[in-house]
């Protein structure tokens, strides 16, 4: 594969979507093709995932099993490498997405599932030359994308984006192309570091 593949990963509101964006401009203004996308994919497949962890997996009355919420996280992916990402990579260009196959390892891991098993579902999924994982604590998050509730429920959120924070960064250790940013600086502060480990990754090509 020719092309560039960047992945930014972290907890909810650790400003993935926004870095991406900046780091597709930037790509742009220097002339490369990119293609900018993310996971869970905007297809009917992906939507129906998203649908069905906003309503707490419950399919007909009854939660649906971790095991199977992981898979069809996984059979979105499938596509979209099929259809999205390896088309883009043989024609050169630089694909950039908002969450990928770690997001699994990370959030399926926190919900008790074991990591190998999520390695080995996953291991379809081409790795990426860089994943920029934008690392903030729990709270910072939880304050950025003010999620509301019932104080209980609020509690129960924020042990899980915690868990899932220590995830990333074991992961962090166990996959080399992992780079860790610190995600509490400003926006711009953060889209300086991305752009440097980027540009480190260019000349290295
Ligand atoms: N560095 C930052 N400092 C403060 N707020 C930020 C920063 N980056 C993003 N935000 C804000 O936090 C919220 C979540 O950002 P977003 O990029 O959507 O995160 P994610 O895609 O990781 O969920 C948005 O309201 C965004 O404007
Ligand atoms: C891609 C993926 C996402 N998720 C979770 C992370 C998010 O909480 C949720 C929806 O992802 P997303 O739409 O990226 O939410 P946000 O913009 O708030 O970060 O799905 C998984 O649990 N496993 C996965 O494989």
């Amino acid at each position: 594969m020719d092309g560039l593949f960047i992945v930014f990963e972290g907890i909810d509101g650790a400003g993935k979507s926004t870095q991406a964006r900046l780091l597709a401009e930037w790509f742009r203004e220097k002339g490369y093709d990119v293609v900018l996308t993310k996971e869970p994919t905007d297809s009917e497949l992906g939507n129906f995932v998203k649908r069905l962890i906003l309503i707490g997996g419950i399919i007909n009355g009854g939660r649906i099993s971790h095991e199977a919420e992981a898979l069809l996280f996984a059979a979105d992916r499938a596509e979209h490498v099929k259809k999205v990402i390896e088309p883009a990579l043989r024609e050169g260009k630089v694909v950039i997405s908002d969450r990928y196959f770690y997001s699994s390892l990370a959030y399926q891991w926190a919900r008790g599932l074991d990591v190998e098993w999520l390695i080995s579902v996953n291991s379809f999924a081409p790795r990426p030359h860089l994943v920029i994982l934008l690392d903030l604590p729990a709270k910072e998050s939880m304050r950025r994308v003010r999620l509301r509730g019932a104080e209980s429920e609020f509690d129960k959120l924020l042990e899980l984006q915690r868990k899932v924070r220590e995830n990333y960064l074991k992961l962090a250790e166990r996959f080399p192309e992992f780079r860790i940013v610190n995600a509490m600086a400003p926006v711009e502060d953060i889209h300086r570091d991305v752009v440097a480990l980027v540009e480190h990754e260019l000349l290295r090509r």
